[in-house]
């Protein structure tokens, strides 16, 4: 059914096929009443189908509901019958008004313009031996027919039209589309009509898919509403920025007014430390509270004992710590000094000192491994380089020793206490002092007694020899069972551990490199005589760069004072009642 289709048509010149004419196809189903059907050949030329034969469809006007035939064998007499029973049948009509006459003429032979096409091309054919009886309209033209041997048979009223004797006009009554056409609509056969032959009325718009109004304005709404979305993310992204640009300002400005330790008041303390309520541990030189600065920094408060030193120790830390920024020491974040409190503030470090890391190896549980020890020593030479050299003023510490090294929260190392470390002037290497200081066990000879040389920044190598051999060793430097006649332990034991004879426990061999290497460096570091012992840029390099078996071992100290010795272990050790001398 072509119900909407615009140039359904066999060819190019071939009528328009539509309402009521359909288009079979071959093989369909027979074209019954009130179908009226239309077949294409393969000439491309449309034709009739009536119940028995096929009539050439050369033109259709829809308006007018006519159609124009003619007969592709050009024998209308031939098919005369069918032809009346289908307008009969299906109540075509002439379209011309007013009875007229057919006659029926017997030719011999009769020369007939035939039309080829439906712009008035003719052809003439001449076949009075398949179509003898030629069949004569009375309104017909027969000015173009050659009737000489023609003999008139009879005369037929008749209802069908034969312009110019080869076309059939006909008009069909039924179905009558005239009045859904003059609507500007198209007609159609009704679908469930109980009498045959009933047509409707239907708009041939293009199909279109419907779309609810709902689902278009959800649509929209949901395009509008990420679009807003896209619109607040955006604009919270750029709020964001500009607010991390702040805080970096801020943080920049905090850190530029941090470069000098702020002062707070000892009310700042006790809220800061919510009234001295953790406490953190105990040194000599007073108390250590956890605390937290407005900004969320976690804090440690160090209330230093008033009683004794007239608060040198207190102005030596806020001297010296005021201006020195590396990531192996400490910073002073500020200070308090109101009336008789002293306090200093630092930034807090929640692994506490390196103290409560050194165990034997064998200690699995608390032991740091070979490779961090490493890291750790390296960090606390380079903290001290940077005293030695690398700030304005050199600075001796004079207390190096675990308790004195924190770990931050990647075991950092940071170098702490400040509170004996001496200012010097540009050339350290002698240095005048006053009284013997430091940690039992980490003071190097020359601090004890002058006897030993002059004191310089080689005391804080001693110390820091020291601290290396007891994270080596993982147990105390020195026998306290007696303080009178305490004996230094280590070395000698650390010597054997060199030349092989003690074994420590170790996972692989990297790490009894590590162990030995940190073992040699130590012992370079607690040499006798400071001239012996290595620069802390030397001890850097041999720890960075180094092959354990690169390093020469050097003379055991306990062996002769002043051995030259290289291997060997020893069991004569030189007195250690050395008199303090006051200078
Ligand atoms: N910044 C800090 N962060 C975390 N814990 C700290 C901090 N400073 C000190 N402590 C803890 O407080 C303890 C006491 O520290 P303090 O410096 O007063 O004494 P010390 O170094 O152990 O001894 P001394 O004062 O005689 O050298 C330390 O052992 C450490 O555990």
């Amino acid at each position: 059914h072509n119900e909407c289709h615009e140039n359904l048509s066999c060819g190019p010149d071939e009528p328009l096929i539509r309402f009521p004419f359909q288009l079979m196809k071959e093989m369909e189903e027979p074209c019954t009443y009130p179908r009226l059907c239309l077949s294409c050949t393969e000439k491309n030329q449309t034709m009739l189908l009536l119940p028995t034969i096929k009539l050439q469809v050369i033109d259709i006007y829809y308006e007018d509901q006519q159609i124009y035939l003619t007969d592709p064998e050009n024998c209308f007499s031939n098919k005369f019958m069918q032809i009346i029973n289908f307008v009969q049948s299906y109540q075509f009509e002439s379209p011309f008004d007013g009875p007229h006459n057919l006659s029926f003429l017997n030719c011999t032979s009769a020369g007939h313009r035939h039309p080829r096409n439906r712009y008035g091309d003719y052809s003439y054919s001449q076949d009075s031996v398949s179509c003898p009886i030629f069949i004569f309209d009375s309104y017909g033209n027969v000015l173009d027919l050659d009737l000489t041997s023609c003999t008139k048979m009879f005369d037929i009223p008749s209802p069908l039209n034969f312009i110019d004797w080869y076309y059939l006009a006909l008009t069909w009554t039924k179905p009558n589309c005239s009045e859904c056409e003059e609507n500007g609509k198209r007609c159609k056969w009704k679908t469930n009509n109980n009498t045959e032959g009933d047509i409707e009325c239907f708009e041939c718009t293009r199909k279109r898919i419907h779309v609810p109004k709902s689902l278009i304005f959800s649509f929209t709404g949901s395009i509008f509403l990420g679009l807003l979305v896209i619109a607040v993310f955006k604009s919270f992204l750029y709020f964001r920025r500009k607010q991390e640009d702040q805080a970096r300002v801020d943080k920049f400005l905090e850190d530029y007014r941090a470069e000098k330790p702020a002062r707070f008041t000892y009310a700042d303390l006790k809220r800061i430390t919510n009234g001295f309520k953790e406490k953190l541990g105990e040194g000599a030189h007073g108390s250590v509270f956890r605390g937290k600065l407005s900004s969320e920094i976690p804090v440690a408060v160090k209330i230093l004992n008033n009683t004794e030193g007239e608060g040198k120790e207190f102005i030596n830390e806020v001297g010296i710590m005021g201006k020195i920024h590396h990531i192996n020491v400490v910073r002073l974040l500020g200070f308090c000094a109101e009336g008789f409190h002293r306090a200093l503030v630092y930034n807090f470090f929640p692994n506490g000192s390196l103290q409560s890391f050194i165990f034997p190896p064998e200690d699995k549980d608390h032991f740091l491994g070979w490779e961090k020890l490493q890291h750790i020593a390296l960090g606390i030479a380079k903290g001290i380089e940077y005293l030695h050299q690398g700030c304005n003023h050199p600075i001796i510490h004079f207390d190096i020793n675990p308790h004195n090294v924190l770990l931050d929260d990647n075991f950092t190392p940071k170098i702490s206490d400040f509170g004996l470390a001496k200012l010097c002037s540009k050339n350290p290497s002698v240095v005048s002092m006053t009284a013997a200081r430091g940690t039992l066990g980490y003071i190097a000879p020359e601090v004890f007694s002058r006897n030993f040389g002059n004191v310089s920044y080689k005391s804080d190598i001693y110390s820091y020899g020291m601290l290396l051999l007891e994270m080596v060793g993982g147990r105390k430097n020195v026998d306290m069972s007696s303080p009178e006649d305490f004996s230094v332990l280590y070395p000698d034991w650390i010597h054997n551990l060199v030349d092989g004879d003690v074994h420590i426990h170790v996972e692989d061999e990297g790490d009894v490199k590590i162990a030995k290497k940190l073992a040699i460096i130590g012992l370079w570091c607690i040499q006798w005589q400071p001239g012996n012992r290595p620069s802390i840029k030397s001890v850097i390099h041999m720890l960075e760069t180094q092959e354990e078996n690169q390093i020469v071992v050097p003379p055991n100290p306990f062996h002769s004072a002043t051995s030259t010795t290289v291997k060997g272990p020893t069991s004569t050790r030189p007195p250690l009642h050395l008199e303090v001398i006051e200078e």
